[in-house]
């Protein structure tokens, strides 16, 4: 359906060149002027959920309040903490973060309004209670799905009043370095939200649209954000490069990295991280870490690979003319930042993309039940009557 305009999303729109609109702002401006955690370099996602939600940035008063309220919400109860911990330690940590949303699901407060039976025009009160709730809560989640998974029987820090969610989430996972916080808060802001035809966010929406409560929704959305064309093309993408780099080890040549995307081309697999449904240029959110990089990581042999990959690929997926676009998106480029920080387990990186993205999905359902949109029901046909359609020539 590509091309086919069908959904109303108010938070963001994608621009098939300049990239990503966050409620008519772009990357670059909302980097610059959304309120920054104090000592940090970059904007809270704090900020940019509001900046969603309302289509104004928060004032640092404003951001300060917010943070202290979505602390408050971010509690797990000790029955999903078991509920995680008790998972099996090889099962894939996006299926446990969708399983952990799920737990939660019980304490739904638009399911309890709705079945109290409360008037249509308050159900985006409720809707906000819950999204609000949500994006506390997957910062705590995320860190217990990946503690019980990679830090079992470590003693680690629990939630701190003082610091935003992107600095509680990395010190949660054990991590301290104050470049990675900064780190987060940048992957977190830019990967919130892609306008509504994602898969992710397309889904939250036909879910929702049911009046299936936000946690049923966002819930589904995660487990396409786990499929490889989407959110787990991050940790695909790491996986590349580090397969490269087995074979070829430091030294490697331009024709070295050609001939191993052929390789994968031949054999009819994609080029993960590369590619896009809608945009037609390099996604200004490779951009932006690779921009982060450049000031903050030191040089090494990957993040070389990854540039001179950036200068080759898109040249080789070009001579194919079916790719419409050869450029990088955000995939291609996250996951060797989060390995730099010490992050890796590359298994867990799509569970990062999902905290993020809960900004943009909340926000979004607040505001289709807002504008009380229908149940999302498109026509369908069987291949029987296509065949009829198309003999006919009607
Ligand atoms: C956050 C995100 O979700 S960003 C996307 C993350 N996903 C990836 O990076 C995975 C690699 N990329 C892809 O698979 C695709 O480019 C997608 C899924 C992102 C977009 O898919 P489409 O909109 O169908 O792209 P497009 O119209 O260019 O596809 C046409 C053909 O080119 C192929 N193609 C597109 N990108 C690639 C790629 N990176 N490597 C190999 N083949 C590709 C498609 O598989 C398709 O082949 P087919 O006709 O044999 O089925
Ligand atoms: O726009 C898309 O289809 C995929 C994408 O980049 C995202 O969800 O961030």
């Amino acid at each position: 359906m590509r091309g086919l305009t069908g959904l109303l999303y108010e938070t963001s729109k994608l621009h098939p060149v300049n990239g990503i609109t966050y409620r008519g702002k772009d990357l670059n401006e909302i980097i610059k002027q959304s309120p920054r955690a104090s000592g940090g370099t970059q904007p809270t996602p704090e900020g940019v959920l509001w900046l969603l939600l309302t289509g104004v940035y928060p004032n640092q008063e404003e951001v300060k309040t917010f943070q202290e309220e979505l602390y408050q919400r971010s509690h797990l109860s000790d029955e999903t903490e078991t509920l995680i911990r008790n998972l099996p330690e090889k099962m894939h940590p996006m299926t446990k973060f969708s399983i952990g949303v799920m737990s939660c699901q019980p304490d739904s407060n638009f399911a309890k309004a709705y079945h109290k039976g409360v008037p249509k025009k308050e159900y985006w009160e409720h809707t906000l209670e819950d999204s609000l709730d949500i994006c506390a809560k997957v910062i705590q989640l995320a860190a217990v799905v990946y503690n019980s998974t990679y830090n079992r029987g470590k003693q680690l820090p629990g939630p701190d009043q003082d610091l935003d969610m992107s600095a509680n989430l990395v010190q949660m996972m054990g991590f301290s370095d104050k470049s990675f916080y900064d780190l987060m808060r940048l992957y977190l802001v830019i990967h919130a939200d892609h306008e509504g035809g994602t898969v992710s966010s397309h889904t939250a929406h036909c879910v929702n649209s049911a009046l299936s409560d936000p946690y049923l929704a966002y819930s589904a959305a995660m487990n396409g954000l786990a499929g490889p064309l989407h959110g787990l093309a991050n940790q695909e993408s790491l996986n590349f490069l580090l397969d490269f780099e087995k074979r070829f080890g430091h030294i490697w040549t331009d024709n070295d990295i050609a001939n191993y995307v052929e390789e994968i081309l031949s054999e009819s697999r994609v080029i993960p991280g590369y590619g896009h449904a809608v945009l037609r240029k390099t996604d200004p959110r490779f951009i932006h870490l690779l921009e982060f990089a450049e000031k903050n990581i030191e040089e090494n042999n990957l993040i070389r690979l990854l540039n001179q990959c950036y200068t080759v690929i898109p040249k080789i997926l070009d001579k194919h003319k079916k790719i419409k676009n050869p450029w990088p998106n955000v995939d291609a480029g996250s996951g060797v930042m989060l390995l730099h920080y010490g992050l890796n387990h590359q298994d867990f990186y799509t569970v990062l993309f999902g905290v993020s993205r809960a900004l943009g999905i909340m926000s979004s359902l607040v505001w289709s039940r807002a504008f009380n949109l229908p149940i999302e029901r498109p026509n369908s046909i069987t291949l029987d009557l296509l065949l009829e359609k198309v003999s006919s020539g009607k």
